[in-house]
Protein backbone atom coordinates (compact mmCIF):
# COMPACT_ATOMS: atom_id res chain seq x y z
CA UNK A 1 0.00 0.00 0.00
CA UNK A 2 1.68 3.77 -1.28
CA UNK A 3 0.26 6.43 0.71
CA UNK A 4 0.41 9.78 0.03
CA UNK A 5 3.67 10.89 2.62
CA UNK A 6 5.48 8.19 0.85
CA UNK A 7 5.16 9.49 -3.11
CA UNK A 8 5.11 12.92 -1.61
CA UNK A 9 9.39 13.23 -2.58
CA UNK A 10 9.95 9.78 -4.77
CA UNK A 11 12.40 9.16 -7.47
CA UNK A 12 10.12 5.95 -8.15
CA UNK A 13 6.42 4.76 -7.73
CA UNK A 14 5.56 1.13 -8.59
CA UNK A 15 2.22 0.35 -8.00
CA UNK A 16 0.04 -2.56 -8.78
CA UNK A 17 2.27 -4.05 -11.61
CA UNK A 18 1.71 -6.82 -13.10
CA UNK A 19 3.56 -8.62 -16.40
CA UNK A 20 2.55 -11.33 -18.40
CA UNK A 21 4.60 -13.14 -21.00
CA UNK A 22 2.94 -15.40 -23.08
CA UNK A 23 -0.49 -15.46 -20.97
CA UNK A 24 1.99 -16.48 -17.81
CA UNK A 25 1.51 -14.10 -15.07
CA UNK A 26 5.24 -13.05 -13.94
CA UNK A 27 4.57 -10.32 -11.97
CA UNK A 28 1.30 -9.38 -9.97
CA UNK A 29 0.39 -6.36 -7.26
CA UNK A 30 4.30 -5.50 -7.03
CA UNK A 31 4.29 -2.17 -5.06
CA UNK A 32 7.77 0.26 -4.09
CA UNK A 33 8.68 3.15 -3.53
CA UNK A 34 12.45 4.76 -3.83
CA UNK A 35 12.26 8.48 -1.81
CA UNK A 36 14.08 10.64 -3.92
CA UNK A 37 18.15 10.46 -3.15
CA UNK A 38 17.87 6.98 -1.08
CA UNK A 39 18.88 3.69 -1.85
CA UNK A 40 17.00 0.65 -1.85
CA UNK A 41 17.58 -3.34 -2.31
CA UNK A 42 15.26 -5.79 -4.65
CA UNK A 43 16.05 -8.94 -3.10
CA UNK A 44 14.82 -12.40 -3.61
CA UNK A 45 15.69 -15.73 -4.75
CA UNK A 46 16.41 -16.68 -8.44
CA UNK A 47 13.27 -16.46 -10.93
CA UNK A 48 11.91 -14.25 -7.94
CA UNK A 49 10.92 -11.17 -10.86
CA UNK A 50 13.96 -8.56 -9.89
CA UNK A 51 15.05 -8.44 -13.48
CA UNK A 52 11.30 -7.96 -14.90
CA UNK A 53 10.60 -5.33 -12.04
CA UNK A 54 13.93 -3.70 -13.10
CA UNK A 55 12.98 -4.22 -16.68
CA UNK A 56 9.45 -2.06 -16.11
CA UNK A 57 11.27 0.60 -14.65
CA UNK A 58 13.91 1.02 -17.39
CA UNK A 59 11.57 0.45 -20.13
CA UNK A 60 13.43 -2.56 -21.28
CA UNK A 61 10.21 -5.54 -20.95
CA UNK A 62 10.92 -8.28 -22.79
CA UNK A 63 9.37 -8.70 -26.70
CA UNK A 64 5.66 -9.77 -25.73
CA UNK A 65 5.37 -8.72 -22.21
CA UNK A 66 2.27 -7.45 -21.14
CA UNK A 67 2.27 -4.98 -18.77
CA UNK A 68 -0.59 -3.74 -15.86
CA UNK A 69 -0.30 -1.06 -13.04
CA UNK A 70 1.65 2.11 -12.65
CA UNK A 71 5.28 2.90 -12.86
CA UNK A 72 5.75 6.40 -11.88
CA UNK A 73 9.97 7.88 -12.29
CA UNK A 74 9.88 12.05 -11.21
CA UNK A 75 5.99 11.59 -10.87
CA UNK A 76 5.48 11.00 -14.49
CA UNK A 77 3.81 7.58 -15.71
CA UNK A 78 6.55 5.64 -17.74
CA UNK A 79 4.68 2.26 -17.57
CA UNK A 80 5.38 0.94 -21.53
CA UNK A 81 7.21 3.80 -22.55
CA UNK A 82 10.56 2.72 -24.02
CA UNK A 83 13.78 3.70 -22.57
CA UNK A 84 14.76 5.32 -25.71
CA UNK A 85 10.94 7.39 -26.04
CA UNK A 86 11.48 9.11 -22.15
CA UNK A 87 11.69 12.37 -21.33
CA UNK A 88 14.52 14.14 -19.91
CA UNK A 89 13.04 13.89 -16.41
CA UNK A 90 12.01 10.11 -16.59
CA UNK A 91 15.36 8.52 -18.11
CA UNK A 92 16.83 6.16 -15.83
CA UNK A 93 20.45 4.96 -15.57
CA UNK A 94 21.41 1.90 -15.47
CA UNK A 95 24.18 -0.42 -14.62
CA UNK A 96 23.91 -3.82 -16.21
CA UNK A 97 25.05 -7.24 -14.70
CA UNK A 98 27.48 -8.04 -17.78
CA UNK A 99 29.30 -4.97 -18.60
CA UNK A 100 30.70 -6.65 -21.96
CA UNK A 101 27.46 -7.04 -22.72
CA UNK A 102 26.05 -3.46 -22.07
CA UNK A 103 29.38 -1.91 -23.72
CA UNK A 104 29.95 -1.77 -27.07
CA UNK A 105 32.78 -4.40 -27.94
CA UNK A 106 34.49 -2.06 -31.06
CA UNK A 107 34.37 1.38 -29.19
CA UNK A 108 36.50 3.13 -26.93
CA UNK A 109 34.93 3.87 -23.91
CA UNK A 110 36.01 7.33 -24.08
CA UNK A 111 33.42 7.52 -27.21
CA UNK A 112 31.19 5.72 -24.82
CA UNK A 113 31.72 8.11 -21.70
CA UNK A 114 30.67 11.27 -24.56
CA UNK A 115 27.81 9.94 -25.76
CA UNK A 116 26.03 10.57 -22.21
CA UNK A 117 28.12 13.64 -21.48
CA UNK A 118 26.89 15.29 -24.38
CA UNK A 119 23.49 13.84 -24.65
CA UNK A 120 22.27 14.25 -21.92
CA UNK A 121 24.90 16.28 -19.69
CA UNK A 122 24.72 19.01 -22.06
CA UNK A 123 28.59 19.32 -22.20
CA UNK A 124 31.02 20.79 -25.21
CA UNK A 125 34.62 20.58 -26.05
CA UNK A 126 37.19 20.14 -23.65
CA UNK A 127 34.52 19.61 -21.13
CA UNK A 128 33.52 15.91 -22.21
CA UNK A 129 36.91 14.56 -21.58
CA UNK A 130 37.42 16.55 -18.72
CA UNK A 131 34.43 15.13 -17.01
CA UNK A 132 34.96 11.70 -18.20
CA UNK A 133 38.85 11.85 -16.69
CA UNK A 134 37.20 13.29 -13.64
CA UNK A 135 34.25 10.14 -13.32
CA UNK A 136 36.70 7.13 -14.52
CA UNK A 137 38.97 8.43 -11.82
CA UNK A 138 35.82 9.27 -9.25
CA UNK A 139 35.27 5.51 -9.87
CA UNK A 140 38.59 4.26 -8.82
CA UNK A 141 40.35 4.33 -12.47
CA UNK A 142 43.30 5.39 -11.60
CA UNK A 143 44.70 5.53 -14.84
CA UNK A 144 41.90 7.25 -16.74
CA UNK A 145 44.15 8.32 -19.61
CA UNK A 146 44.69 4.94 -20.94
CA UNK A 147 41.31 3.81 -20.00
CA UNK A 148 39.67 6.43 -22.16
CA UNK A 149 41.82 5.13 -25.37
CA UNK A 150 40.62 1.38 -24.75
CA UNK A 151 37.76 -0.57 -25.96
CA UNK A 152 36.51 -2.44 -23.06
CA UNK A 153 37.86 -6.20 -24.39
CA UNK A 154 41.08 -4.83 -23.15
CA UNK A 155 40.34 -4.58 -19.48
CA UNK A 156 39.52 -6.45 -16.64
CA UNK A 157 35.71 -7.60 -15.77
CA UNK A 158 35.99 -5.34 -12.78
CA UNK A 159 37.86 -2.25 -14.68
CA UNK A 160 34.53 -2.56 -17.37
CA UNK A 161 32.07 -2.87 -14.36
CA UNK A 162 33.60 0.65 -13.22
CA UNK A 163 33.22 1.93 -16.60
CA UNK A 164 29.77 1.05 -17.01
CA UNK A 165 29.47 2.64 -13.16
CA UNK A 166 31.02 5.70 -14.57
CA UNK A 167 28.74 5.94 -17.70
CA UNK A 168 25.91 5.63 -15.65
CA UNK A 169 27.14 8.50 -13.27
CA UNK A 170 27.72 10.62 -16.74
CA UNK A 171 23.65 10.66 -17.72
CA UNK A 172 23.18 12.46 -14.40
CA UNK A 173 19.49 10.76 -14.14
CA UNK A 174 18.08 11.66 -11.03
CA UNK A 175 17.37 7.74 -10.85
CA UNK A 176 19.65 4.88 -11.49
CA UNK A 177 19.04 1.04 -11.47
CA UNK A 178 21.62 -1.39 -10.94
CA UNK A 179 21.21 -4.80 -12.00
CA UNK A 180 23.46 -7.68 -9.62
CA UNK A 181 26.36 -5.11 -10.57
CA UNK A 182 28.93 -7.04 -8.23
CA UNK A 183 27.74 -10.95 -9.48
CA UNK A 184 30.02 -11.17 -11.47
CA UNK A 185 32.91 -9.69 -9.59
CA UNK A 186 35.51 -11.31 -7.31
CA UNK A 187 34.84 -10.48 -3.28
CA UNK A 188 37.36 -6.83 -3.37
CA UNK A 189 36.08 -6.21 -6.78
CA UNK A 190 32.78 -6.11 -5.41
CA UNK A 191 33.63 -4.50 -2.26
CA UNK A 192 35.26 -1.92 -4.48
CA UNK A 193 31.86 -1.51 -6.68
CA UNK A 194 29.91 -0.89 -3.40
CA UNK A 195 32.15 1.58 -2.38
CA UNK A 196 32.01 4.07 -5.14
CA UNK A 197 28.08 3.44 -5.47
CA UNK A 198 28.15 4.55 -1.81
CA UNK A 199 30.16 7.14 -2.36
CA UNK A 200 29.10 8.39 -6.31
CA UNK A 201 25.19 8.25 -6.11
CA UNK A 202 24.55 10.77 -2.96
CA UNK A 203 21.85 12.59 -4.42
CA UNK A 204 20.68 10.22 -6.98
CA UNK A 205 18.20 7.76 -5.97
CA UNK A 206 18.96 4.18 -6.39
CA UNK A 207 17.33 0.63 -6.89
CA UNK A 208 19.80 -2.33 -6.28
CA UNK A 209 19.07 -5.79 -7.49
CA UNK A 210 20.80 -8.38 -5.50
CA UNK A 211 20.76 -11.97 -4.15
CA UNK A 212 22.95 -10.63 -1.61
CA UNK A 213 21.69 -8.98 1.88
CA UNK A 214 25.38 -8.06 3.30
CA UNK A 215 25.88 -6.16 0.46
CA UNK A 216 22.04 -4.25 0.67
CA UNK A 217 22.53 -4.01 4.40
CA UNK A 218 25.91 -1.77 3.44
CA UNK A 219 24.67 -0.10 0.62
CA UNK A 220 20.85 0.27 1.02
CA UNK A 221 18.75 1.83 3.71
CA UNK A 222 15.40 0.40 2.41
CA UNK A 223 14.88 -3.28 0.89
CA UNK A 224 12.05 -4.73 -0.85
CA UNK A 225 12.08 -8.59 -0.96
CA UNK A 226 10.03 -10.26 -4.16
CA UNK A 227 9.03 -13.95 -3.74
CA UNK A 228 7.18 -15.72 -6.97
CA UNK A 229 6.49 -12.32 -8.51
CA UNK A 230 5.04 -10.99 -5.64
CA UNK A 231 6.39 -8.27 -2.54
CA UNK A 232 6.55 -10.33 0.52
CA UNK A 233 7.56 -7.61 2.86
CA UNK A 234 10.09 -4.26 2.49
CA UNK A 235 10.78 -1.81 5.23
CA UNK A 236 14.07 -0.10 6.31
CA UNK A 237 17.11 -2.24 5.53
CA UNK A 238 17.90 -2.07 9.34
CA UNK A 239 14.73 -3.19 10.67
CA UNK A 240 13.65 -5.84 8.40
CA UNK A 241 17.38 -7.44 8.91
CA UNK A 242 16.73 -7.50 12.83
CA UNK A 243 13.03 -8.98 12.19
CA UNK A 244 12.34 -11.01 8.83
CA UNK A 245 8.78 -11.97 8.55
CA UNK A 246 9.24 -14.02 5.14
CA UNK A 247 10.88 -17.13 4.82
CA UNK A 248 13.30 -15.71 1.92
CA UNK A 249 14.48 -12.99 3.64
CA UNK A 250 15.20 -14.80 7.68
CA UNK A 251 17.26 -17.62 4.77
CA UNK A 252 19.46 -14.64 3.35
CA UNK A 253 19.90 -13.45 6.82
CA UNK A 254 20.63 -16.42 7.92
CA UNK A 255 23.07 -17.44 5.19
CA UNK A 256 24.77 -14.12 5.40
CA UNK A 257 25.53 -14.45 9.41
CA UNK A 258 27.02 -17.88 9.08
CA UNK A 259 28.77 -16.15 6.35
CA UNK A 260 30.25 -13.55 8.19
N1 LIG B 1 11.21 -13.23 -21.75
C1 LIG B 1 10.67 -14.07 -20.89
N2 LIG B 1 9.77 -15.00 -21.31
C2 LIG B 1 9.21 -15.87 -20.44
N3 LIG B 1 9.48 -15.88 -19.12
C3 LIG B 1 10.35 -15.01 -18.65
C4 LIG B 1 11.00 -14.04 -19.48
N4 LIG B 1 11.83 -13.29 -18.73
C5 LIG B 1 11.72 -13.76 -17.46
N5 LIG B 1 10.83 -14.78 -17.41
C6 LIG B 1 10.43 -15.54 -16.22
O1 LIG B 1 9.98 -14.60 -15.25
C7 LIG B 1 10.37 -15.01 -13.94
C8 LIG B 1 11.13 -13.85 -13.29
O2 LIG B 1 12.34 -13.64 -14.04
P1 LIG B 1 13.42 -12.55 -13.61
O3 LIG B 1 14.47 -12.57 -14.66
O4 LIG B 1 12.74 -11.28 -13.32
O5 LIG B 1 13.96 -13.19 -12.25
P2 LIG B 1 15.15 -12.68 -11.29
O6 LIG B 1 14.57 -12.57 -9.92
O7 LIG B 1 15.78 -11.47 -11.86
O8 LIG B 1 16.14 -13.92 -11.36
P3 LIG B 1 17.77 -13.98 -11.35
O9 LIG B 1 18.17 -13.61 -9.96
O10 LIG B 1 18.03 -15.44 -11.65
O11 LIG B 1 18.28 -13.04 -12.40
C9 LIG B 1 11.19 -16.28 -14.10
O12 LIG B 1 10.34 -17.36 -13.85
C10 LIG B 1 11.61 -16.24 -15.55
O13 LIG B 1 11.75 -17.56 -16.06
Amino acid sequence: MITGSDTAASALEVEDLAVSVGGTRLLRGVDLVVPAGSRTALVGASGSGKSLTAGAVLGRLPAGAVATGSVRVAGEEVLGVPAARRTPATRVAAIAQDPLAALNPLVTVGAQLATPLRRRAGLRGSAVRARAVELLEAVGLADAERVLRSVPGELSGGQRQRVCTAIALAARAGLLVADEPTTALDLVTQAQVVDVLREHTRGTALLFVTHDIAVSAALCDRVVVLCGGRVVEQGPVEELIGAPSSDHLRELVTAARAAA
